[in-house]
């Protein structure tokens, strides 16, 4: 190749041409073919890769793609590639435009420097200004270390747009290799993380740091891995079986989300036979007749959504609670659920924090919640107290008391103490309290108020086969009175006691009717969540 092939004229109008594809071509290819290559083999795509996959055919345009580091430190300098790690931009999904930014792994190693983060900052405050989602891909070193205190600075600019662009534009975060020490507060306080199985980490310390402080072996995987987040810690909302998998979901996602906190979430035009269906009168039967028989609360949900199609959230955390969008006549919905399968449905710390942070994204967001309550109350143990069930389960009952978007409430089965409070009751503020005829809405069940009502009279009683024929006669009584939706009902506790079968009817016309509810909270600089 010749010099001038090399090196065009850049005192004509074509060699300025030439210089400008040359410098583009460049900053496509800003990694080496051989970090490239040792991505590929690693099941991950690189930087460019990822952002076609999520964005629209042709729809990206590119920010800063000639930014470079000015950094002089440990002979940085010799190497200065465009872009300087990180590819940022906006574009469409689904027709909608989103913003993202774009870790590259293979430009040293993703680290963020000076000039990487004030791409970032740019493309955070673009898309707080035009209203639209901020997608995240995180996969690098964290803090370049060449850059000191600069690359530190330039994180805290990033961690304060992603507290003010909270509740305002929806953030997504999509881990899909290392993200490590300080970094990992970015996506931690973005709306939703989703990781990638095998191949993404999150962690403040590394495997070899907690070797040496606490003496624990641990690996990258069982530390900080997509499972380890999804199940253990709660940090990450979905576990991708690959980054395709992580891709669409986001995709899906944002298909219930609205652009921003002043606009509607996409609605499909869409009006819901109202008729009640074969699929409806499954619901006449799904709860069993014994009250400890467990039944599985995602068949409701499926039952009541469009289509069946329920987007669960933080499946596999917290599995106690059911959370996670769908659609009702077209437009989206958050559902929040007792699970009887497990933990017999009772509220724990995991479950309330879980529920009430979805909570609040979808007041955040405009997006209606349905409540579907089956709870026989707070989960008892030393565990549950000592590590604070008291201050981090009072976080539900605040996220429903200051929700103002349309709040419906089913109560299927049980309903018993605290726990019938704090689960989207009239009491918190929702709008439509439904309870179905198997509904019990009471301090206790049967058994435990049996035995603190009539302790004193069952022990007088020496004959056992009489006792237990007194016990059953004092808890028929108890159910008779007292385990029923009837006693809700007669106060305006429930506005209405509806066969299971005609939920989704009452639902649809529910949200109809509230598409217009208006209601505001007192005036404050903000509130106090126990946090
Ligand atoms: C407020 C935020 C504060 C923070 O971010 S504190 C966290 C600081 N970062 C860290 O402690 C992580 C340091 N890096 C690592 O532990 C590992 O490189 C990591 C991310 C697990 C990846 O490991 P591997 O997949 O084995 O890759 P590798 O080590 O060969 O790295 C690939 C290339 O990237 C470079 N790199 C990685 N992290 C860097 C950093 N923070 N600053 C500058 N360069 C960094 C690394 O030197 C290597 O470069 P090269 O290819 O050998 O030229």
């Amino acid at each position: 190749m010749s010099e001038q092939e090399i090196r065009p004229d850049i005192h004509t109008t074509a060699g300025k041409i030439a210089d400008f594809r040359r410098r583009t071509e460049e900053a496509a290819q800003a990694g080496s073919a051989r970090a490239i290559e040792k991505q590929h083999a690693k099941g991950k795509l690189t930087a460019r890769e990822r952002v076609e996959m999520l964005l629209d055919e042709g729809s990206f345009t590119e920010l800063d793609e000639f930014a470079r580091h000015r950094s002089t430190n440990f002979g940085i300098e010799r190497n200065r590639p465009y872009g300087d790690g990180v590819v940022t931009g906006y574009g469409t999904v689904d027709g909608r435009p989103v913003c993202v930014y774009s870790q590259d792994f293979t430009v040293f190693g993703g680290s963020l420097g000076e000039v990487y983060g004030e791409k970032i900052v740019k493309v955070m405050d673009f898309a707080l200004k035009t209203g639209c989602p901020v997608i995240g891909i995180n996969d690098g070193g964290g803090a370049r270390i060449q850059e000191g205190v600069a690359a530190l600075g330039l994180f805290a600019e990033i961690f304060r747009r992603n507290v003010h662009a909270s509740g305002v534009v929806p953030q997504i975060s999509l881990i899909m290799g290392p993200c490590a020490g300080g970094a990992v507060y970015s996506p931690a306080i973005t709306d939703f993380t989703v990781m990638v199985d095998q191949t993404s980490h999150m962690f403040i310390t590394g495997p070899d740091v907690i070797k040496t402080v606490t003496g624990e072996d641990v690996g990258f995987e069982e530390l900080g891995g997509a499972r380890t987040h999804n199940t253990t810690s709660g940090v990450a909302h979905y576990m991708a079986g690959d980054e395709k998998d992580a891709i669409d979901w986001v995709k899906a996602l944002l298909s219930h989300l609205p652009s921003n906190n002043l606009s509607e979430p996409p609605a499909f035009p869409e009006e819901a036979d109202l008729e009640v269906s074969e699929a409806d009168r499954e619901l006449d039967t799904i709860i069993p007749d014994s009250a400890n028989q467990p039944y599985d609360m995602h068949r409701v949900i499926e039952l009541v959504l469009d289509d069946g199609e329920f987007l669960e959230t933080q499946a596999m955390f917290a599995p106690n609670i059911v959370t996670g969008f769908g659609r009702v006549e077209g437009r989206p919905v958050g559902v929040v659920a007792n699970q009887p399968m497990q933990f017999a449905g009772c509220l724990d710390i995991d479950a309330s924090e879980k529920a009430a942070r979805f909570v609040r994204t979808c007041d955040a967001f405009n997006v209606p919640v349905l409540t579907f309550v089956d709870v026989p109350g707070f989960l008892p143990g030393t565990d549950q107290e000592y590590n604070g069930i008291i201050r981090r389960g009072a976080k539900l009952i605040y996220a429903y008391a200051e929700a103002t978007v349309p709040l419906i409430t089913v109560i299927t089965r049980k309903a018993f103490g605290g726990a019938y409070d704090v689960m989207g009751s009239k009491h918190l503020g929702a709008d439509l309290n439904l309870a179905w005829p198997t509904a019990q809405v009471a301090v206790m069940g049967a058994q435990g108020a049996v035995n603190i009502l009539h302790r004193r009279t069952l022990a007088a009683v020496e004959d056992d086969a009489e006792r237990e024929e007194l016990r059953a006669r004092l808890t028929a009584e108890y159910e008779e009175t007292l385990l029923n939706p009837y006693v809700a009902a007669e106060r305006g506790y429930v506005d209405a006691v509806v066969m299971p079968s005609e939920t989704r009817r009452h639902i649809v016309r529910g949200l109809r009717t509230l598409r217009a509810k208006r209601e505001q909270l007192p005036p404050k600089k903000h509130g106090n969540i126990p946090l």
